[in-house]
């Protein structure tokens, strides 16, 4: 399974790097690859170092502005011309969708992702990895905008809430397996 991972490209402390670890082990032990924003750098790196040394493939779909900070040994590597076509790519090339611990940057390409499958533009799984309650705040807003009527499609239809990595993957594999 192609899995593309949406996660910050900041340094932080162990609460956001372990999981990005432990995720990054369970794809490249399944033997999946990783799709991902291909920049070599905070939980952007963690994730891929972690997928290299348990056996998956690295797929990075960077961009001209940060070409300078790609990784080097992926598999491949795209380089986009613009932060909107690399979305568009990074979704192209996916099969499933996890959002990990991000920031801005995150939230923009999680965002983009939910909206393009609200209006079934894709039917691709999509997964809110919720560790240590980092998205609790953003899942309280898509509860209440669900509750409220702000969405035309049950957000359980459109997001899966996954508390571990182990939880996250087992449900992709019942989405795109069956
Ligand atoms: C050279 C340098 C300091 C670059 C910093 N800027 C970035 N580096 C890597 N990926 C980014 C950057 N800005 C946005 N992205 C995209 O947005 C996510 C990370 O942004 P953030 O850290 O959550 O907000 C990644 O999934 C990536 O695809």
């Amino acid at each position: 399974m192609n899995i593309c991972v949406f996660l910050s490209a900041a340094d932080l402390d162990a609460r956001y790097t372990n999981p990005a670890r432990v995720f990054g082990e369970l794809i490249g032990k399944a033997g999946h690859t990783l799709v991902w924003g291909g920049s070599d750098m905070g939980l952007m790196k963690v994730v891929a170092d972690e997928v290299r040394a348990a056996g998956g493939r690295l797929v990075g779909i960077s961009v001209e502005i940060l070409a300078d900070v790609a990784r080097e040994d992926a598999d491949e590597m795209v380089i986009a011309a613009n932060l909107a076509e690399r979305k568009a790519l990074l979704l192209a090339r996916a099969d499933a969708i996890v959002v990990l611990a991000g920031g801005l940057g995150t939230l923009d390409e999680a965002t983009e992702i939910l909206e393009l499958k609200k209006h079934a533009l894709h039917a691709k799984p999509v997964v809110l990895l919720n560790t240590d309650g980092f998205y609790d705040g953003l899942t309280a807003q898509l509860r209440r905008m669900d509750a409220d009527g702000f969405l035309p499609v049950p957000l359980d239809d459109l997001l899966h809430v996954s508390a571990d990595g182990a939880d996250a993957l087992a449900y992709l594999d019942a989405a795109v397996n069956g």
